[in-house]
């Protein structure tokens, strides 16, 4: 199992380029099924979560092929709509396969996604939206059976109030509603930047949409959707983890492609720390020295703190002078890394959904394990300050999300290597 090991201590200098969005390109790579014609996606990152995407709608038939940041995808051939457990255990996002297989095909059997480290994640909210356009599902020996009442060719349209925000819910259903028969009102959408890009992807297939980026989205559906070339939204949690890196150990670092405007949450704690962040032409500038000072915050929604970033900010506050206190709203499960972080020399407490840091000079170098994706990311930066040597075990977790990472922060002047 692979591992990295980081000599901490360096501050992070120069330039690095964003990727695409992972939480973006998995729905548009899902988007793509809605149509025979072929499907373009440029500035798709290079992760696992992609390959295993990738995989999935292979094994349904779909011709996909990857040349540097283009995915060329091809659903004309789609012959088994089916996303089995094997593949859909590694990756949550896969439950987005059913809204886009019921309504162009009008059936779909997707494995139930399961729990992961972070919470217990129900789908509860995709079953019951999809059913409110007519579908019938049932769920059988852990399987998603969905199909429509006989004698119907397509899903139609509904008004969908969620009981909470959900962004795969709000994607899956905005996928479904694209080719529906009439007009789908989504109450309570998610408004995440990712939900903006895969509206607009619909859009130049030839869906009809509006209010995407509000919490109230009107779908008119369309018979039949056509092919398009989209490019992927850079990814706001990438630029917000070397945003929060580079906080952390100081530097002057230009994140070529990232987006401000999404991280408008993150970006206010940070400045409040007392870091410079900056838009600038191309991207964001980031320049950090010295101790910060510890910000409390809260994940909510978008434009909320978000939740992925919730480990990486929490270092900031382990190594910033004074306490602080983090609340965690949206998973019950997300405070994996503290235990870890506590290794390195960080005082934490937690008590229920919150955790109190009381903010420490220095960290020293150990052994950690990274127990999911944001918490892996959270080690590493806590690795690029503490002393002497960190070794991050379980990395499988970070290559889920992150674009070579440690190249990139090596590019940075990082001391990081993977160690097979
Ligand atoms: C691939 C992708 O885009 N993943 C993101 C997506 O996950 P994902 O879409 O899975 O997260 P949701 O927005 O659906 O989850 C929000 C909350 O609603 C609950 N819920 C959701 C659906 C449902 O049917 N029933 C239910 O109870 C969840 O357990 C959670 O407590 O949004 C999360 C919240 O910003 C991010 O952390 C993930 O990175
Ligand atoms: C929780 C995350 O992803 P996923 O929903 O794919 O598990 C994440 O990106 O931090």
């Amino acid at each position: 199992m692979d591992k990295l090991l980081i000599r901490g201590g360096r501050p992070l200098q120069g330039e690095v380029r964003i990727s695409g969005a992972k939480n973006a390109a998995l729905p548009e790579m899902c988007a793509a099924l809605l149509t025979a014609d072929p499907v373009t996606l440029d500035n798709v990152p290079r992760l696992q979560d992609v390959a295993t995407m990738a995989t999935l709608i292979a094994n349904m038939g779909v011709s996909v092929e990857r040349s540097d940041d283009r995915l060329a995808i091809d659903a004309s051939r789609l012959s088994s709509p089916e996303a089995p457990y094997e593949l859909v255990k590694t990756m949550r996002a896969s439950v987005l396969a059913l809204g886009p297989l019921l309504a162009r095909f009008g059936e779909a059997t997707v494995s139930l996604p399961g729990g992961c480290a972070i919470g217990s994640r129900p789908v509860d909210q995709h079953i019951k939206g999809l059913q409110q356009m007519g579908a019938e599902i049932v769920v059988e020996h852990g399987y998603m059976i969905a199909k429509l009442p006989k004698g119907r060719e397509r899903l139609r349209g509904a008004h969908i109030r969620t009981d909470m925000v959900t962004v795969t819910g709000t994607e899956n259903f905005l996928m479904a509603a694209s080719l529906a028969e009439g007009e789908t009102v989504l109450e309570n959408a998610a408004m995440e930047p990712e939900i903006a890009d895969l509206a607009e992807m619909l859009i130049a297939m030839g869906a009809d949409i509006e209010g995407h980026g509000t919490s109230r989205i009107r779908v008119r559906g369309v018979a039949r959707l056509r092919g398009c070339q989209h490019r992927v939204v850079p990814d706001r949690i990438e630029a917000g983890t070397f945003l929060c890196a580079v906080a952390a150990t100081g530097g002057d670092v230009l994140l070529r492609g990232g987006r401000a405007d999404h991280l408008e949450a993150v970006i206010d704690k940070l400045r409040e720390a007392g870091a410079a962040v900056e838009a600038v032409e191309g991207g964001i500038r980031v320049r950090a020295s010295g101790r910060l000072a510890a910000q409390s915050f809260r994940t909510t929604e978008y434009p909320g703190f978000p939740t992925d970033m919730q480990a990486q900010f929490m270092v900031l506050n382990v190594i910033g002078q004074g306490s602080s206190l983090v609340t965690e709203t949206i998973f019950e499960n997300r405070f994996m890394h503290v235990n870890e972080l506590v290794r390195l020399g960080a005082h934490i407490q937690v008590d229920g959904k919150s955790a109190l840091v009381e903010g420490v000079e220095r960290l020293s170098g150990a052994a950690v394990m990274a127990t999911d994706l944001r918490a892996s990311a959270s080690l590493v930066i806590a690795g690029l300050v503490a002393d002497g040597e960190t070794l991050v075990d379980r990395i499988y977790h970070l290559d889920r999300g992150y674009d070579r990472m440690e190249d990139k922060l090596r590019g940075m002047g990082a001391d990081i290597q993977r160690i097979k």
